[in-house]
């Protein structure tokens, strides 16, 4: 179908990142040590927390980073000269890059990603990182969102029709695992990422069947486990009844898993169902309900008291609906100078809230010791030390005013080695150890945190020291300007 055999990731990025590099090699400054970071600005959902994910993608990307032949022979159709090109196929990611790992529970204006690598190589890989981050951050988030309000309902990812094509369902799916689904409809995402397929049936063979009861019938006849969906043509007079019906004739023979309602008004006839079914004696067939479902619909329906063991969230989930973009970025945070020092940089914005913070970082969570709960972000240079000892005082960047003094308490670094040097020096763990890792990130954060509406503000601090670095950095640039 590609009409390139050895087509590669490489050419996934902005046509400006290649001109950029083209700058920096001519100029001689594209081995130049920099550190990038990739982060948030904006909490996905007004939600109190977002959930990491990613990393698994970018890794496979960075290790196979280079500009094939045809990439190279295309880029010269375009103009760019030949000894530019003969740099562009050395290329290969030969950095450093520390990250938050997925699952982890992020929050805004936090380093996620550092990479040090040569100007060139940290450059030309911003677009796909942030394409990846992006998308599947947002999904795993939005995910985890449903799951707070149905902890023990079965939650199966049914999206891949509605999704933004092929690769935005495949790593949808697995975002949606992450964030604490149990199951998605896509069988090739369970098959790559050893994730449980989930699914019934559609509207279809009832129809190719003409009624409920041969429908029914000839999937028992061709399925132990069996979910009947009954909404067809009348969910009340035919579909539950016959349901009731098939799973009657055919006791053992089959698992009657339960009924799927995909229409009409949710919480009314999952009442009905239930008590139809628990008349007939069917207490453990569960009800699973689907049709355009969200975080709002589902937090109506449980008011409602609708009796719902399981939901098919797909379009509103796969698509991030609501909040289609989650708006990370990657920003140069410092440069190496002409003695191999690090230089910080800091991008001035009117907005404060946009001002980056300079330099190479470190990122902790602070964990109380008394409850287990953790009272913040706290991002310091990289080589300060945090002293446990002492307590620790942790102040609003923006409104300083706003602070507290943490005592007995440990910080967990957030940011691991991924590669060093080039090297990989970390191996991705199962996607469901992946969603343990959310599930356990979360038993850390307070329910204010993780509350559906109006969460309150995770703090994300920064040490005195990185504070007084970035306060002088942006009071020397702006009297750089005015003279
Ligand atoms: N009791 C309820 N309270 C709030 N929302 C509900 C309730 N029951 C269903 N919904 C939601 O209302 C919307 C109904 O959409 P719509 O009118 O298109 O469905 P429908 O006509 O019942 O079914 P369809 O068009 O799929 O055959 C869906 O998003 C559904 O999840
Ligand atoms: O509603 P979602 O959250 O996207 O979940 C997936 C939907 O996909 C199927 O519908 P189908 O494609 O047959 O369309 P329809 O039910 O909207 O007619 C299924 O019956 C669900 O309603
Ligand atoms: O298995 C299902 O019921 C299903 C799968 C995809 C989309 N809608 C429903």
């Amino acid at each position: 179908m590609y009409k390139f055999e050895d087509d590669s990731f490489m050419l996934h990025t902005d046509l400006y990142q290649i001109n950029m590099t083209k700058t920096y090699f001519e100029k001689g400054i594209h081995n130049k040590k920099t550190i990038f970071d990739l982060y948030f600005r904006q909490m996905p959902f007004d939600n109190g927390y977002a959930v990491f994910a990613g990393l698994e993608r970018m890794i496979d990307y960075l290790q196979n980073l280079h500009f094939s032949n045809s990439d190279i022979a295309y880029l010269e159709t375009l103009g760019y000269e030949e000894e530019f090109l003969a740099y562009l196929k050395t290329i290969r990611f030969t950095g450093t890059m520390r990250s938050v790992l997925e699952g982890d529970t992020v929050f805004n204006n936090e380093p996620l990603v550092q990479i040090e690598a040569g100007l060139a190589e940290a450059q030309l890989i911003e677009t796909a990182l942030l394409n990846i981050v992006n998308f599947q951050t947002l999904i795993a988030t939005k995910a985890s969102r449903i799951r707070q309000l149905v902890p023990n309902d079965n939650l199966m990812e049914f999206g891949t029709r509605r999704a933004h094509e092929f690769d935005a369902a495949l790593w949808g799916a697995r975002a949606s695992i992450i964030g604490g689904f149990n199951g998605t409809s896509n069988v090739r995402a369970a098959k790559l990422f050893g994730i449980k397929p989930s699914g019934t049936h559609a509207h279809a063979m009832i129809q190719a069947f003409g009624n409920d009861y041969d429908a029914f019938k000839a999937y028992a006849d061709t399925h132990s486990d069996c979910v009947f969906l009954v909404d067809t043509f009348d969910t009340i007079k035919s579909g539950i009844p016959t349901a009731i019906k098939v799973a009657k004739e055919y006791k053992d023979k089959i698992n009657f898993v339960g009924i799927r309602i995909d229409s009409g008004d949710i919480a009314y006839l999952t009442k009905q169902a239930r008590k139809m079914l628990d008349e007939a004696g069917f207490h453990d067939a569960q009800i699973i309900v689907s049709n355009d479902l969200d975080e709002v619909t589902i937090l109506s329906l449980l008011s409602q008291g609708a009796k719902v063991d399981g939901w098919g969230i797909g379009t509103k989930l796969i698509t991030a609906f609501d909040h289609p973009a989650l708006g990370a970025v990657y920003k140069l945070a410092a440069i190496e100078g002409d003695n191999g020092e690090w230089l910080n940089r800091i991008k001035i914005s009117g907005n404060i809230e946009k001002v980056t913070t300079p330099g190479k970082k470190n990122l902790y969570r602070i964990i109380n010791k008394d409850t287990g709960m953790s009272e913040g972000d706290y991002i310091t240079v990289y080589d300060e030390k945090i002293d446990t000892s002492e307590p620790l005082l942790m102040f609003h960047p923006v409104h300083t005013m706003k602070k507290k003094l943490v005592k007995n308490f440990e910080a967990v670094e957030l940011l691991h080695d991924i590669f060093v040097d080039g090297e990989l020096v970390y191996e991705s763990p199962s996607v469901l150890e992946m969603q343990k890792n959310c599930e356990e990130n979360l038993n850390h954060m307070w329910e204010e945190t993780k509350r559906f509406l109006n969460p309150q503000e995770y703090p994300v601090d920064l040490s005195s020291k990185l504070w007084n670095i970035k306060n002088d950095l942006v009071e020397t640039l702006s009297n750089q300007v005015l003279e």
